[in-house]
């Protein structure tokens, strides 16, 4: 059920039925691991994906850009009925951060990969619908309709609550060399035109058995409900999930919404945040080159008038909502290509904080960063990966970072990137932590 074979047919055949059933991931007890998960509780929205009946692969942000551009066109999918009514994705997956990287660890995942689920299972205004996909070609009717009712007929009507005991980690991630380097941030930012970089570091997870990343999903959707909680599997028994306060871009045909999020705080200390010199400077830069970036790719665009607090469990960051309504022609790909890194992921200027981090961050960030989500036909949703981890077996890579401005301080730094890691270490089953 959740092989993963690249298959390179460009058009499918699909069908779909209401599923008399209330969770998407409480279909892991039939069918295993999914292969694609998206879940955002506050607004109900959640979808599974097992197996793969079609893969795009890009090696670089250009092959990126032509694989979002083809996906989110329409015609690909012939249905067998009426389409489903706000079907998510049915693509899901993402990218890199940056082109290279020297860590073997994320060459399952490519510079960009995206999925197409044999079987996906999402929740409605109703219940919850499934949808069977299968290349064209002679007998995928059958096929498609012939699963819909086998899978349709398995599909647990539980709901998966985690369930996993806590398991002793091992956690590893050296604090003297990113201390070391936010230092040498702050002084490349006082000596010269740097203004803000984000510094990331990795956290080293060993655990004593496999993790469960289906209870690991179950963990994150319960704790961050405000998040997108993610998985995508690559091959070789690899996946990368997380759940990430930060929308890069949603879109419903010319709407967009989008958002600065940037500027942190412990939770005891979110009055302060609204009056941080240092905040308010991290958060307004992102604001400003959200604005600029998008001017030439929008007929009008709307922000909140000033940033409101974002609580989320360990960490409460300042957030401004920015909505648009794109040019003719303007899509995910275009605005994807466009937006990403924004300086809350890299910095300000742009080219020089990007390459601070090239040279200073000894970091292969992979998807880290980097914008996942799902896409279809004038439709897309992509979240920066942020508070997330590679997994396979019993090892996890976390990834933390945090935006450096003139004034920030080491220590307060490392306490940031902590906090932010908290909940992924939480998820992942770690109960002393
Ligand atoms: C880089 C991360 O977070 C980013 C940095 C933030 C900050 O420095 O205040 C806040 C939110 C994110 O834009 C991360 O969580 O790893």
């Amino acid at each position: 059920m959740t092989t993963l074979g690249s298959t390179d047919a460009s058009r499918w055949v699909a069908g779909w039925i209401p599923l008399p059933a209330v969770d998407p991931l409480a279909g892991a007890e039939a069918f295993g691991e999914p292969s694609v998960y998206w879940e955002r509780p506050l607004v109900r929205e959640a979808a599974a994906g097992w197996g793969e009946a079609g893969a795009r692969e890009a090696t670089n942000a250009a092959g990126a850009q032509a694989v979002l551009k083809e996906l989110s066109a329409p015609d690909s999918v012939r249905w067998l009925e009426a389409p489903p009514p706000e079907l998510p994705g049915p693509w899901f997956g993402g990218m890199r951060f940056s082109a290279s990287g020297q860590d073997a660890g994320w060459s399952p995942f490519g510079f960009g990969r995206w999925t197409l689920p044999e079987t996906l299972v999402w929740r409605t205004e109703k219940g919850l619908a499934l949808a069977v996909f299968a290349p064209e070609g002679p007998g995928a009717e059958d096929r498609v309709r012939s699963r819909l009712s086998r899978m349709g007929s398995v599909f647990p009507s539980s709901y998966r609550h985690p369930r996993g005991t806590p398991q002793t980690l091992r956690v590893s991630s050296p604090r003297p060399d990113f201390e070391a380097r936010v230092e040498r941030a702050v002084e490349a930012i006082r000596a010269g035109n740097l203004l803000k970089v984000v510094l990331a570091r990795a956290v080293e997870v060993e655990a004593e058995h496999d993790f469960d990343r289906v209870d690991t999903l179950a963990r994150l959707r319960e704790q961050n409900p405000r998040c997108a909680t993610f998985l995508f599997q690559a091959p070789e028994g690899t996946a990368f999930l997380g759940a990430t306060p930060e929308t890069l871009c949603r879109l419903e045909g010319r709407q967009l919404e989008t958002e600065a999020l940037a500027g942190s705080a412990a939770p005891a200390r979110s009055g302060e945040l609204e009056s941080s010199d240092k905040d308010q400077r991290e958060h307004q830069a992102v604001v400003r080159y959200i604005l600029e970036t998008l001017q030439p790719l929008a007929e009008r665009i709307e922000s909140d008038r000033e940033p409101a607090l974002l609580p989320l469990k360990n960490v409460v960051h300042l957030r401004t909502g920015i909505r648009a309504t794109l040019r003719e022609g303007v899509g995910v790909a275009e605005l994807v290509a466009a937006l990403q890194p924004t300086p809350a992921v890299g910095g300000t200027p742009q080219a020089l904080a990007l390459e601070f981090i090239a040279a200073h961050e000894s970091l292969d960030r992979g998807w880290y960063t980097g914008p996942v989500g799902w896409v279809g036909p004038g439709r897309a949703h992509q979240v920066v990966a942020l508070r997330s981890a590679r997994v396979k077996a019993r090892q996890a890579r976390l990834f933390v970072g945090a935006g450096i401005v003139a004034g920030s301080r080491a220590e307060a730094e490392w306490h940031e990137t902590e906090m932010k890691g908290l909940a992924m270490l939480r998820a992942l089953g770690g109960g002393h932590v």
